[in-house]
């Protein structure tokens, strides 16, 4: 009887190509989407649609799941507390983790009797039989490597995942949707993180949860620069958009909510050697029990750095294990609180945690 396999299907090229070459394996696919956002999202109605279509080209089931309060309460909530209380919350990868694998799996397993999961993310996994662990690589494509966002993702699920575009670059998605005439072979690759998409920018969102009020800009000498409308349109690092007119660019180098200032300095303030994370997944590592060598990822975009993970004895949750000091060996641009630090060794994903106020 053939493998049967429930896909992850967002309406766009990459899910459609997974779903397309799986069906060609031979395996028995489900298609299923997650109907994510309320209000402005028409880009979720958009991609329930080409869902659908794809489904019926390749003549298989489709199932879509109201997932809107599931995202609410993990990823709107999360985003406005977070930016609220002065960070810049990651929503990929708590989307991920929460949002998508676990209750996909969940859906897939109690109501369709379904054990196997598969999405559209450039990464790959390999089961460790020394180790027992599921391990997470990087992409094939480095351009288009999502291992950063699937840090969160539990052993128990990444063990029921499939990856199929893993080993596959961009160009060859599009050339293989191409192949098989797939109605999302043209779609235009999405530029942003949907909520973006779907609101026009960050900024446009938050303002429809956070009260817009004003403060000041401040040196890190606490002389005034000038103003701003809400320290929630502001993120670590940040050099455009600040309004206040210096002899040398300036960047924002802290948030403070609670005094409802934006400080800023130039590039050298803003840089950081040290910084703390909790709430560790550890994925193709057991947790660490002692310090361990490490490339550093803190930001997506951001190229790794090396460094050393001290571990720390609980985190927040009180969870041993789960808590750690990284030390760079240089020190780094912009360490965000709310962003992840990823920690890779080449290729190999080790584990990750989210950076607390410095
Ligand atoms: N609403 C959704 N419902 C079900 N699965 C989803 C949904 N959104 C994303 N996914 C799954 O997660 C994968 C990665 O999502 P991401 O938002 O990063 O899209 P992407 O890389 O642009 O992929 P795609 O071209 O398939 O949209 C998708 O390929 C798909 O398998």
């Amino acid at each position: 009887m053939a493998k049967k396999v429930v896909v992850g299907l967002s309406g766009g090229v990459d899910s459609s190509v997974a779903a397309a070459l799986l069906h060609q394996q031979g395996y028995d696919v489900t298609g299923l989407t997650l109907w994510l956002m309320r209000g402005k999202g028409q880009c979720c109605s958009d991609g329930m649609v080409d869902a659908a279509k794809i489904c019926e080209q390749l003549n298989i089931p489709h199932e879509i799941v109201d997932s809107r309060d599931v995202f609410e309460q993990n990823i709107i909530n999360y985003l406005v507390t977070g930016y609220a209380a002065g960070s810049t919350p990651l929503p990929c990868s708590r989307c991920n983790k929460a949002v998508k694998f676990t209750p996909m799996l969940q859906y897939a397993k109690e109501q369709l009797g379904i054990e196997t999961i598969a999405t559209g993310h450039y990464a790959r996994i390999k089961f460790d039989s020394d180790t027992g662990r599921y391990q997470l690589y990087r992409a094939v494509d480095r351009a288009k490597d999502q291992s950063y966002f699937l840090y969160e993702v539990p052993q128990t699920d990444l063990g029921h995942c499939v990856f199929p575009l893993g080993e596959l670059t961009k160009a060859e998605t599009r050339q293989i949707a191409a192949e098989f005439g797939l109605t999302t072979a043209e779609k235009p690759e999405s530029q942003d993180l949907c909520l973006i998409e779907a609101h026009g920018s960050m900024r446009e969102f938050l303002d429809q949860y956070i009260y817009q009020r004003k403060g000041n800009i401040v040196d890190t000498q606490g002389n005034i620069l000038g103003e701003h409308e809400g320290t929630h349109h502001y993120t670590i690092g940040q050099r455009k958009g600040l309004g206040v007119a210096a002899a040398h660019p300036l960047y924002v180098v802290a948030i403070d909510a609670g005094k409802n200032e934006v400080i800023v300095g130039d590039r050298a303030e803003t840089e950081a050697q040290e910084c703390t994370i909790n709430q560790i997944n550890w994925v193709s590592l057991a947790p660490a029990t002692s310090p361990i060598r490490a490339e550093v990822q803190i930001r997506y975009r951001t190229p790794p750095a090396l460094a050393t993970i001290v571990p720390l004895d609980s985190d927040s949750q009180g969870d041993a294990n789960r808590r750690a000091r990284i030390v760079f060996d240089e020190p780094q641009f912009s360490i965000t609180p709310g962003q992840a630090a990823v920690f890779y060794s080449g290729e190999l994903l080790l584990g990750g945690g989210l950076i607390e106020p410095l």
